[in-house]
């Protein structure tokens, strides 16, 4: 089975503190997993790691068999929309659709436009303009029109009301499979990644806790539920509770 992400006791020290430490996993290509963890535990930074905005101080990753962020081709394939989904304040709409044409080999300009004349994103406006909401809206179009293989999502739908969060989920499933997309995605919220993740990984104090597929985490677990299972395994206490 090919990987879509691999990485081999990977670390990250910020100064002499350690954000991530000695993370081993091997995630399967065409999944949706989702990152869980409480506030600093490292999500940020492994995605980072992932993304190739971050070199490692320890250990390797490989995504999609390449280094990441090393060379056009590797970057054309991995989307990454950054926690906060980041947009350029000063340019329009319009104009971020146009840099996401040429920067991107795969782009896919109906996706783009259909999606911003759905949800009401006037071409014209400034991105600052916008409300979060809306400009979360955009950074997501930039990501799914970019049609990569890889998509990385930083807690993507933070900022989105419950109507337009699960529409988003959606939208992701469907182009997962539609489209071989793999996903990884962090958010805070269980409930929304029990909706479309198939793959889990858990962090709490800069390591992983356990990683796999949901399906077979749930069956060795029973009768706990995925909300339950990670609660525990975030809460370092349950943990002997849970592999027992
Ligand atoms: N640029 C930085 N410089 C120094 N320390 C940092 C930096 N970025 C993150 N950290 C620290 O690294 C640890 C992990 O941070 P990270 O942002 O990866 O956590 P997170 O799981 O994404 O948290 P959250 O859920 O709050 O977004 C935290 O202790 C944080 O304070």
């Amino acid at each position: 089975m090919t990987s879509v992400l691999q990485a081999q006791a990977l670390g990250k020290k910020y100064g002499r503190r350690w954000a991530l430490r000695d993370c081993t996993i091997d995630i399967p290509a065409g999944r949706v997993v989702g990152l869980v963890g409480p506030n600093g535990a490292g999500k940020t930074t492994l995605l980072k790691l992932a993304a190739g905005q971050l070199e490692p101080t320890s250990g390797a990753v490989t995504v999609l068999g390449g280094r990441p962020g090393h060379e056009p081709a590797q970057l054309a394939k991995v989307g990454f929309v950054a926690q906060g989904t980041p947009v350029y304040n000063t340019l329009t709409v319009a104009d971020h659709l146009r840099i996401g044409a040429r920067l991107n080999p795969r782009w896919d300009a109906p996706l783009a436009l259909e999606r911003v004349e759905r949800l009401g994103l006037a071409r014209g406006q400034q991105a600052g303009r916008l409300s979060g909401g809306q400009r979360a809206q955009l950074a997501l179009t930039l990501g799914l029109a970019k049609r990569p293989e890889l998509l990385i999502l930083d807690e993507p739908v933070a900022s989105l009301d419950p109507l337009a969060r699960r529409a988003f989920l959606q939208e992701l499933t469907q182009a997962a499979a539609e489209h071989a997309l793999s996903v990884l995605l962090s958010s805070h919220l269980v409930s929304d990644l029990e909706q479309i993740c198939d793959y889990v990984i858990v962090l709490a104090g800069s390591r992983v806790q356990v990683a796999g597929e949901v399906g077979r985490l749930l069956a060795g677990h029973p009768p706990l539920g995925l909300e339950d299972l990670v609660l525990a395994y975030m809460d370092g206490s349950a943990v002997a509770e849970v592999r027992r």
